[in-house]
């Protein structure tokens, strides 16, 4: 039953028992050895089945698995009723039970494919409409500012969810972007942040998108206090605010409040969690830079795998596979982290995005029957765009102490084919070098080969690769909207099927409370050195250093 601790399944106790006899015999050099089949069995194409065409393969044979541990995952899988919480999901029961929310990202690209059953889903085509609507006004140039010159630049204003998955997506889907659209993106409550962003822009043509689900998070509403206050210093009439200021927001009554009409608030439902969020409104600046119809390619890549995740069974539902090998290293080899490694520029910013989307869904010690867990949940995520992470931290993940499984991603093709596809092949080549370099190593033997019989024992030794490092690759054929959007919801169903698992809820984020509630009071204390009360003698020792210093 979800909310039951995993290690009391059987199979938890079944995967103990295999890795403490087995582990030293999962060795992928012996394991391709042995099976001249292994590739074909832990390999699987993905292929969409209706919307735009989306193939990738992902491979998982350079894992550290044979078919009895993958089946006994699987049925730690079956164990933890993860089938069933997943049509929960899909039926919009409300699976947030500490928020009592149904988790409904995949109504936001569903068109009319699934039931679905929630106040506001019969709301998303006419939201996904105004979208359009609106992309379109501004893109055209009939959407005038208050001089009446087109918009040049847009600013979403927001944080966390209502940033991270806008900048991703934009990021990796330039190749598609209208050019003489600028976008930014300002997050941070660092004044650098808006400062930066407000010299290189004209208030006569920039259009400010302030996106908060809440509309109360204090980085967001003080970045757009400010942003308008510098619009204003302009404008002069509060009047013009109606043509560069649109909310996205759940909180109608909040926007209205801080001076943005009714009509330029694009709506959506408490059903969506601020990291699964760019689907939904909170995706305008999506549409804005790719325009209507590459935004909606991109929901309709996620749907095909909200499908396939749907329907597939276990054994080959590919977002249950990264799930249950993500498991075995994470609650059985105890690897603490795991990497994201895109072989494409336009993916720089792949492994920020699931930082929130992972760590915050599954960044959590207590089930949701309110048990504390006696094993690891939620990995650490991390990672960089290749080639350049190979010239930063690959010395780690190939020489270092600690396992660190890692998923490589790449598009066989680019929208930059340079030098004849030159740079593209120097580039797969590296993201089929690693994999292979991680799993087989190189043996003291080959070593000593290399260097000769006059080298020095400690430089033989410093040269051998142990290998046996587990990855796993995705490939497909080109970064297109609708691959993209297959890409996200892959993890995101990944994510889910760990966190039922493990059996946390998956989609509150209680974490994040206790510093916004300690950082308000201490705000209050800035001022003067006797107003600092009720904290231990470093954080006073801090705030009392801080106040030396202070200015207005
Ligand atoms: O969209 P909002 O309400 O401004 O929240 C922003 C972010 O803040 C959090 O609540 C906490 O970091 C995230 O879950 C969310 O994505």
């Amino acid at each position: 039953m979800s909310g039951k601790l995993a290690s009391e399944y059987p199979s938890w106790k079944k995967l103990q028992q295999i890795f403490d006899s087995e582990h030293s015999k999962l060795v992928l050099k012996d394991l391709f050895a042995q099976d001249p089949e292994r590739f074909a069995k832990f390999s699987r194409e993905y292929s969409s089945s209706d919307g735009p065409d989306v193939t990738f393969l992902l491979d998982y044979s350079k894992n550290l698995i044979t078919q009895p541990v993958l089946d006994t995952l699987f049925s730690l899988v079956r164990e933890a009723e993860v089938e069933k919480v997943r049509d929960q999901m899909f039926a919009g029961e409300h699976i947030n039970t500490s928020e009592d929310r149904a988790v409904l990202h995949v109504a936001l690209r569903n068109f009319n494919d699934f039931s679905i059953q929630e106040e506001g889903v019969d709301e998303v085509a006419g939201v996904l409409a105004h979208i359009k609507e609106f992309t379109d006004a501004v893109r055209s140039g009939e959407w005038k500012g208050y001089t009446g010159k087109t918009i040049n630049t847009i600013v979403n204003i927001g944080i966390g969810g209502s940033d991270l998955g806008p900048v991703m997506v934009t990021e990796a889907l330039k190749a598609y972007a209208k050019r003489d659209l600028t976008a930014h993106f300002v997050s941070n409550i660092d004044g650098t942040h808006l400062a930066e962003t407000l010299r290189v822009s004209d208030p006569e043509r920039t259009l400010f998108i302030i996106a908060s689900k809440t509309f109360t998070t204090q980085e967001t509403i003080t970045n757009a206090e400010s942003a308008r206050d510098w619009f204003l210093a302009s404008a002069k009439d509060k009047a013009h605010v109606a043509k560069h200021f649109v909310a996205l927001s759940t909180n109608t009554k909040a926007v209205t409040a801080f001076g943005i009409s009714e009509s330029n608030i694009l709506p959506f439902w408490d059903w969506v969690g601020g990291r699964y969020s760019l689907w939904s409104a909170i995706g305008l600046s999506i549409a804005l830079v790719i325009g209507y119809n590459h935004f909606e390619e991109l929901l309709k890549g996620a749907h095909g795998v909200d499908k396939h995740f749907k329907e597939t069974p276990i054994e080959q539902n590919l977002p249950v596979i990264l799930a249950v090998l993500g498991i075995w290293y994470n609650d059985f080899y105890g690897a603490q982290t795991h990497a994201l490694l895109p072989y494409d520029q336009y993916l720089h910013k792949f492994a920020d995005y699931f930082q929130q989307g992972d760590m915050e869904s599954n960044g959590k010690f207590i089930t949701k029957g309110g048990q504390r867990v006696d094993y690891q949940t939620g990995p650490i995520i991390w990672g960089a765009a290749g080639t350049n992470g190979q010239h930063s931290f690959y010395q780690l993940v190939h020489q270092g102490t600690k396992i660190i499984p890692a998923d490589f991603i790449a598009p066989a093709t680019t929208h930059n084919p340079i030098s004849h596809s030159k740079h593209h092949r120097i580039l797969l080549s590296n993201f089929f070098a690693q994999p292979e370099a991680l799993a087989f190593g190189k043996t003291e033997e080959e070593v000593r080969k290399e260097v000769g019989a006059g080298a020095s024992e400690a430089l033989v030794k410093s040269k051998v690769f142990e290998g046996n490092r587990p990855s796993n690759s995705i490939i497909f054929p080109l970064l297109t909207p609708a691959t993209l959007g297959a890409l996200i919801a892959l993890y995101e169903h990944k994510i889910f099927v760990q966190g039922v698992v493990w059996g946390i809820n998956s989609f509150d984020q209680m974490g994040v409370e206790l510093g916004k509630v300690l950082a308000k009071n201490i705000l209050a204390q800035l001022e003067k050195p006797e107003d600092v009360k009720g904290h231990d003698s470093s954080t006073t020792g801090l705030i009392h250093y801080y106040q030396k210093f202070r200015k207005e």
